[in-house]
């Protein structure tokens, strides 16, 4: 039996172009009625998931810049993971290769992340993670942003830390991503499921991958699943 879900943001409850999907907050809103709580883990900040979690109607248990921040509950403490003044070396040094090439790079909300960095994919990824190869970084393609995390660092190990939190074991959750950023939370998780159109990494942790893609692989897997939840 499941207690509780842990869901990627960008790519599996929205479509490619962030616009979230109706019918995945739909499904979301019966999970937490049900009593079922839904964590939502993302590469995103903390403040951008407050609201979505209010809006949506969780009780704001969250993991944020790739498990570089997670919260239990709105009234939790925020924990923060990893070095982020190790990120940031990290991202002078490609910044500064870019720029000899004349490429300036543009920072996803700086300000209000704790832990990484993000910033936007006008440069190819694995020439960023060259850059950096010496150094305890992992970079990172979410498909939405090029984000710089410190090693050991992730979706997965924040959902260990956060079930702790909550009273659960990684083992009590179904987890739903798309990226390479949700690899390590889908094999921590009692089952991982991708939608449609995750890339091949987190697809080969899936037990289970949808035929839809976006929000509607998300309802797919909610429904395939919602037989083995233990409701509160
Ligand atoms: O912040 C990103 O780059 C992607 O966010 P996600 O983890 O919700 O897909
Ligand atoms: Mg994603």
């Amino acid at each position: 039996m499941f207690k509780a879900v842990v869901t990627d943001l960008d790519g599996t409850l929205t479509d490619r172009r962030r616009r979230i999907s109706t019918a995945a907050i739909e499904a979301i809103r019966d999970l937490v009625d049900a009593g079922i709580p839904v964590v939502l883990a993302s590469g995103n900040t903390t403040c951008s998931l407050d609201i979505l979690c209010k809006m949506i109607g969780t009780d704001g248990s969250i993991i944020g810049e790739n498990g570089g921040v997670y919260r239990h509950r709105f009234d939790g403490k925020l924990q923060v993971a990893g070095r982020q003044d190790i990120c940031r070396e990290a991202y002078r040094r490609i910044e500064e290769h870019f720029a000899e090439e004349g490429k300036t790079l543009t920072l996803y909300s700086p300000e209000n992340r704790f832990a990484d960095i993000a910033f936007a994919r006008t440069v190819s990824p694995a020439e960023t993670a060259a850059i950096i190869a010496d150094m305890p970084v992992r970079t990172i393609d979410t498909g939405f942003a090029i984000h710089l995390q410190y090693n050991g660092v992730s979706k997965g190990t924040a959902l260990s830390e956060l079930a702790a939190l909550m009273g659960l074991v990684p083992d009590d959750f179904l987890a739903v991503g798309d990226s390479e950023n949700d690899t390590e939370m889908i094999r921590r998780a009692g089952v991982g499921a991708v939608v449609g159109n995750a890339v091949p990494g987190p697809m080969a942790a899936a037990e289970y991958v949808a035929e839809k893609k976006y929000g509607e692989g998300f309802v797919e897997i909610v429904r395939k699943y919602r037989p083995y939840f233990r409701e509160r």
